[in-house]
């Protein structure tokens, strides 16, 4: 009997290990969430019903999560500071899905306005009764050199990815802890697990905020109902370039260049939502190569700081030149 189960496990362990590594290189996420896709709950079957507060809902990947939310039959908050965009959002939300208006709370917010957090997340409890989910997702990139950005820019990028952040979870952290149940899901980056030339400030915010919520996890671990949940994407399409924070406030990104060879919102959207109802508590989402190099950042960072410093170099040597950074990491330089 013992030589049977051995001689299994000299064919199952391999095998395994054959499967991991072909998910490792041609998959689209990490292998926790793989399998969460494979084997796990669906969205739409974990999320009807729930209410899920959605901050930076007027753009990107905040507005796809919307649509595919309401797909789900989730009832929704809409949190960005314009509020005429919130309402078209909300309007698609309503054409597209079964959910009706009164499930739709349009909510705007500016995550720079920390005084006014309190009382935005009286009016959701107010409206709703409670909130199921918090989806921290509002955010500003960077595209700028150090040597030539202001201190004022690296305050502007804290303030608004880590402190904003903060803030907004503090005052529905304890709406959760009463009861006891709920999901804090913050849209991080790639950039706050690795290095990224032209986003020092960037990659800081974001780092910070995997600091935050893996020891803010803990700290809740008395309720093993809450979950806190970090999203890491590689390149998605949004506005993120375009919104970027450069060298000097209120300059904008001069070349922000084609989007269109990162992962398409929907996906990135989609695993995420595939990851919150299978209470995966880091998300890695991105295209190769980079889905691997998050790997190669986790376990041999020696070697991924030897890969940085060659594409970083050129990343680096295509802005000075006036083109788009981003798509100048392995294809020829786009400059419109
Ligand atoms: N697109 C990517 O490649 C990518 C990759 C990794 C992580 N992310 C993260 O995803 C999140 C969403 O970004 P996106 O790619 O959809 O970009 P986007 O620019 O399309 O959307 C950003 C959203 O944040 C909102 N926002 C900005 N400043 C705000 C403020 N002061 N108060 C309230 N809302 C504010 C915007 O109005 C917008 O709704 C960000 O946190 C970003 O860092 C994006």
């Amino acid at each position: 009997m013992e030589c049977c189960i051995v001689s299994a496990l000299w064919y199952v362990i391999p095998f395994y290990f054959l499967i991991s590594l072909l998910c490792l290189i041609f998959g689209d996420a990490d292998l926790t969430l793989q399998w969460a896709c494979l084997t796990g709950h669906r969205p739409e079957k974990k999320l009807k019903g729930l209410v899920v507060w959605i901050t930076g809902a007027s753009s990107g990947i905040g507005e796809e999560l919307a649509y595919q939310l309401a797909k789900c039959g989730s009832h929704l908050i809409l949190s960005a500071r314009r509020e005429d965009e919130l309402k078209r959002v909300k309007r698609t939300c309503l054409e597209h899905s079964e959910i009706q208006d009164k499930d739709i709370l349009v909510l705007p917010l500016d995550l720079l306005e920390r005084a006014s957090h309190e009382k935005k997340t009286q009016t959701a409890v107010q409206y709703f009764g409670h909130i199921d989910i918090l989806i921290n997702n509002g955010g500003r990139s960077q595209r700028s050199l150090f040597l030539e950005t202001s201190v004022d820019v690296y305050q502007a990028i804290m303030e608004l990815n880590f402190l904003g952040t903060v803030s907004l979870t503090k005052q529905v952290v304890p709406h959760m802890t009463q009861r006891g149940t709920g999901s804090i899901v913050t849209v991080s980056s790639g950039a706050g697990l690795a290095g990224l030339p032209l986003a020092t400030g960037y990659c800081a915010s974001k780092h910070a905020l995997q600091g935050f919520f893996n020891s803010l996890r803990t700290e809740l671990a008395d309720y093993p109902k809450i979950l806190v949940s970090t999203v890491c994407p590689g390149p998605v399409q949004s506005q993120i370039v375009h919104n970027a924070f450069t060298e000097e406030m209120n300059k904008s990104v001069p070349t922000p260049g084609d989007q269109e060879y990162k992962m398409p919102t929907s996906r990135c959207v989609h695993l995420t939502l595939v990851g919150i109802a299978n209470g995966v508590k880091e998300m890695w989402i991105s295209q190769q190569p980079f889905l691997l190099f998050y790997y190669v950042w986790q376990y041999t960072p020696t070697i991924a700081w030897f890969l940085t410093n060659m594409l970083g170099r050129k990343r680096v040597k295509n802005f000075k030149a006036g083109m788009d950074a981003d798509s100048a990491y392995f294809t020829k330089p786009k400059t419109s």
